[in-house]
């Protein structure tokens, strides 16, 4: 046994103990793959800073700038005061915040989240600019560096500038779909708010009505969407064609992306009003069905129940308020149900959606039952499954990692399943290729073998409340065949559970595709400009090889590329795209070159278009 003495203790300082513990302080490390990766969160904590002072009537405007690897932002607020530029980004519990009833609905004040930038990047620069005086302070992975002051022509306010450390982050880089995503979320909940993002003016007049139509395909709405206001309470609702429901969710300008107890009362309150409104006892799964809807509440001292404030706990909407429960559905109550009296095309619209559920549903009711059954029987011996130990949902601090690997080819999921960890992953193993979904109905998930037990496996069949993995990530190999299954898999997703892709649930597995290594060094490389690189920086005649399939790369190799350093591709959908009419372009039956459209169209085009070649060079040779 070691010895424990004084010699033992150790106190770290605020940068120490940020760098060493970062997922307390930003969630998740990870290479800017997922939504909700700590570079997004350091982004988050900066602009946060700069809607504070558009919250306080300080600056309509904020400039951002994010390339791959830097962020840059400027607002005109009131600028920190110079005085405390440096204790503000370098004191732990330092801010201004404290004692101001305006920030009382505001996300956190625990005057944190600028210092945990500031320690995770290799460069972190502010600057104030404040009547005529500027001071700008330069660190290094939280050290200061530089301090000056001078006098400025500038108008008053801020900008930070900061490159995450990428021997935190390994292999980042910001996809700035998911920032747009952000920003766009920041000016539909700031009414009045101009974002300059990267050359580029976004603005809304219309809150969360603007945010319904940027996200869904306005063609297929069933009626034009209700948008109601109160005092902190604003809602938006429309029904669509697609499968599922489909929520967007905030608590004080936070995107609650698991929703929570605001977003549990509002489904509640749609059900009770539509049928009070209707005076009929819909079944809540009709009324529910195609539903998209989004809701914002502003909230004292809001409790979450995760460190990332991804989904809310608060059970009162502040120390003397009522429950969020009551004070939801009382304003759902009496605007949707003033709303309907008053648009009766919108309620005769409703209604005819919830009657079509309900007839729909009905149809399948033997088939399903059937089905669950089987899977129920199924599940006892799964043998496609080997799932993991710990679930997302669960309440524990390893929730969010948990991920689904989904494999063809027994040597591919021998060697994920030999390499994965068994507490957060899993393997689910298709035979062969899956049944291309396209056009079919629902009842096809129930009818088809593998896509019952998919769907049991994720659990997913009443939405996603029941989630059982954050990451559902395809892992097939990067030839002709596996990018076959790939699209299948996509196309079944995207058909019967839109709402799984749109919360960013589902990406592609990138494995390398070359290995170069010399006696001391080992680099995967994961595309041609990687592999010259790693040839250079090895010098001499390395040993390089081409990986061919998921299956010649042995487990233990496997497990370095599905561990830490993982590579995902996200699979994302952009704002033009038509769920409805991107299938039918590339899973129907007459089109040439729809590959190329899935290409541009799922954001992985670079991939494809890369395996694609390779694979028909393969195919050729
Ligand atoms: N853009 C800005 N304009 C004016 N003041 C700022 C700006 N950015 C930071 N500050 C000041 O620096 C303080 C510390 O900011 P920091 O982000 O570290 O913590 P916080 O916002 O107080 O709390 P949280 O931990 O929730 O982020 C703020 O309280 C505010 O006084």
């Amino acid at each position: 046994m070691t010895a424990y003495n004084e010699d033992s203790i150790r106190s770290l300082d605020w940068k120490e103990h940020i760098r060493l513990r970062p997922g307390m302080y930003i969630g998740k490390l990870g290479d800017g793959s997922a939504y909700d990766d700590g570079i997004y969160v350091l982004l988050k904590e900066v602009v946060d800073n700069s809607i504070d002072e558009f919250v306080m009537g300080a600056g309509k405007t904020i400039e951002i700038t994010v390339n791959e690897h830097k962020v840059s932002v400027r607002d005109y607020g009131r600028g920190i005061p110079i005085g405390s530029v440096v204790d503000v980004v370098s004191k732990i519990n330092t801010g201004g915040k404290y004692d101001s009833k305006a920030f009382q609905k505001s996300v956190g004040l625990n005057g944190v989240g600028t210092k945990a930038v500031n320690a995770l990047s290799t460069s972190f620069v502010v600057q104030s600019y404040r009547d005529g005086k500027t001071r700008i302070a330069e660190f290094s992975k939280g050290e200061l560096v530089k301090d000056e002051e001078k006098t400025t022509t500038q108008r008053n306010g801020t900008a930070v500038t900061f490159y995450p450390d990428d021997s935190i982050f390994r292999n980042y880089h910001y996809r700035l779909e998911f920032v747009e995503n952000m920003i766009w979320n920041y000016v539909f909940l700031n009414s009045g708010l101009t974002v300059n993002f990267n050359g580029q003016k976004f603005v809304s007049e219309n809150g969360l009505k603007d945010l319904l139509e940027r996200n869904i395909d306005t063609e297929s709405m069933r009626y034009p969407i209700i948008h109601l206001k109160g005092d902190d309470i604003e809602v938006a609702i429309t029904h669509g064609q697609q499968y599922g429901e489909e929520y967007y969710s905030f608590v004080n300008g936070q995107h609650t992306t698991q929703g929570g107890t605001h977003q549990a009362a509002f489904r509640e309150a749609v059900v009770k009003t539509v049928r009070e409104f209707y005076k009929k006892d819909f079944d809540a799964s009709d009324i529910r069905a195609s539903i998209i809807g989004a809701i914002a509440i502003k909230v004292q001292e809001p409790v979450f129940e995760s460190q990332t404030k991804t989904k809310l706990g608060s059970q009162n909407i502040g120390p003397e308020g009522p429950t969020v429960r009551t004070f939801i559905n009382d304003f759902v109550k009496k605007a949707l149900d003033d709303y309907l009296h008053k648009h009766s095309d919108t309620a005769e619209a409703l209604q005819k959606r919830i009657l079509q559920s309900e007839r729909e549903r009905k149809d399948i009711a033997g088939i399903k039952k059937l089905a669950n059954e089987r899977a129920k029987k199924a599940s006892l011996h799964n043998r496609k499954l080997r799932d993991c130990k710990i679930h997302y949902g669960e309440n524990h601090e390893l929730a969010q990692q948990t991920t689904l690997f989904i494999t063809e080819g027994d040597s591919a999921s021998g060697s994920i399943t030999k390499s994965r960890d068994v507490q957060t992953q899993a393997v689910f193993s298709l035979k062969g290729k899956p049944l291309n979904a396209f056009g079919l109905t629902k009842k096809v998930v129930y009818e088809n073998e593998e896509f019952n037990l998919l769907q049991h496996a994720l659990n997913i069949e009443d939405g996603l409340d029941g989630l059982r993995y954050n990451n559902i990530v395809i892992a097939t190999d990067a030839d002709v065949d596996g990018m076959h299954i790939r699209l299948l898999l996509m196309t079944f997703f995207l058909q019967f559970f839109p709402d799984l892709v749109k919360a960013g649930h589902v990406s592609i597995l990138q494995t390398p595709l070359f290995r170069v290594r010399n006696k001391k060094e080992t680099i995967y490389c994961y595309s041609d400009e990687e592999r010259q690189r790693a040839i250079l920086k090895l010098g001499g005649k390395p040993e390089i090889t081409r990986f061919k399939g998921l299956g010649e790369i042995s487990p233990e190799e496997f497990g370095l590329f599905i561990g830490k350093d993982m590579r995902l591709d996200p699979v994302i959908l952009s704002k033009e795209q038509k769920i409805i009419q991107l299938l039918e372009y590339y899973m129907g039956k007459n089109t040439p070159d729809r590959q190329k459209h899935i290409v541009n169209n799922l954001r992985i085009e670079v991939d494809i278009a890369e395996e694609q070649k390779i694979a028909e060079e393969e195919l050729v040779a």
